[in-house]
């Protein structure tokens, strides 16, 4: 009986396996991959069907086409399985490699913000004018997935050049600003918004996507509310608002 061969080696190949689809369907959910996936899916469970059936003919050509289906996918995946490995990437590549992932948070905090006078002051003026706002600081996790996403700007930091992006009538206002080594590397990128239910419903998109890009990345990030016109800080996926200019510099310090 193959029940009774069944052994530990089996139980984590099962393990691995069951975390692979997972993740896979955590990545192309709510996205038209998703319904590809499915799709085929479907037709590997119809080739076992058949398989069992023992209907030879249909068998070959499903068995074919899965073959084929292989590369199919990578092809029609290709952006995904780009933003996912890079994802993978940027999260726990640091300058001490793998292990760097449990170092990397203590040595970010040690180190203060570049510019951060100037970020200061553009979200502390942000928040009396209720300017909505979305800054990630690049730390040592590489961000050049989600700068991707926007418009990548390269400029030197300065007060009124942030408060001009955030500008409503901006074309870059939109999303977030990344910065990088004390510039402004990109406006108008997408983060990845958190699925965290302890996030308090009041919080909106926004917030969820400084949340989600802390959870995925040593990043910190900085919320002005447009409609309170509230700072938070949110570093390693906890959030702590800020009520001064001088409170704010002291924390990116
Ligand atoms: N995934 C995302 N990545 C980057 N920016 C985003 C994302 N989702 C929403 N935003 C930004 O947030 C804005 C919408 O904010 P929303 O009002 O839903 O959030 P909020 O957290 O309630 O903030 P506020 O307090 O400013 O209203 C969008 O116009 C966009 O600029």
């Amino acid at each position: 009986m193959s029940f009774i061969d069944f052994s530990i080696i089996d139980a984590i190949d099962i393990a691995i396996v069951g975390l692979l689809i997972w993740q896979i369907y955590r990545a192309i959910r709510g996205t038209a991959a998703f319904s590809i996936f499915w799709g085929i899916a479907l037709v590997y469970l119809l080739w076992l069907g058949v398989k069992i059936a023992g209907m030879e003919l249909l068998s070959v050509i499903l068995g074919q086409v899965m073959g084929v289906g292989v590369l199919a996918l990578i092809i029609v995946f290709q952006p995904e399985i780009r933003r996912y490995l890079l994802m993978i990437g940027s999260r726990y590549s640091s300058s001490k490699g793998v292990f760097g992932k449990w170092f990397k948070r203590e040595e970010s905090h040690s180190h203060s913000i570049i510019g951060s006078e100037e970020i200061a002051k553009a979200c502390y003026a942000m928040s009396t004018t209720r300017t909505g706002a979305l800054i990630a600081i690049e730390r040592k996790s590489n961000l050049d997935v989600y700068a991707e996403t926007g418009d990548i700007i390269d400029a030197e930091l300065s007060n009124r050049l942030i408060q001009n992006i955030f500008f409503k009538n901006s074309p870059l206002h939109d999303g977030a600003m990344i910065m990088r080594d004390g510039r402004i590397w990109a406006a108008r990128c997408i983060l990845p918004t958190s699925e965290n239910p302890n996030i308090p419903p009041s919080l909106g998109l926004r917030h969820r996507a400084a949340f989600g890009l802390s959870e995925n990345t040593d990043a910190l990030l900085i919320v002005v509310s447009e409609e309170t016109g509230g700072i938070s800080v949110i570093d390693s996926g906890k959030r702590r608002t800020v009520g001064s200019y001088e409170e704010l510099l002291m924390t990116l310090s």
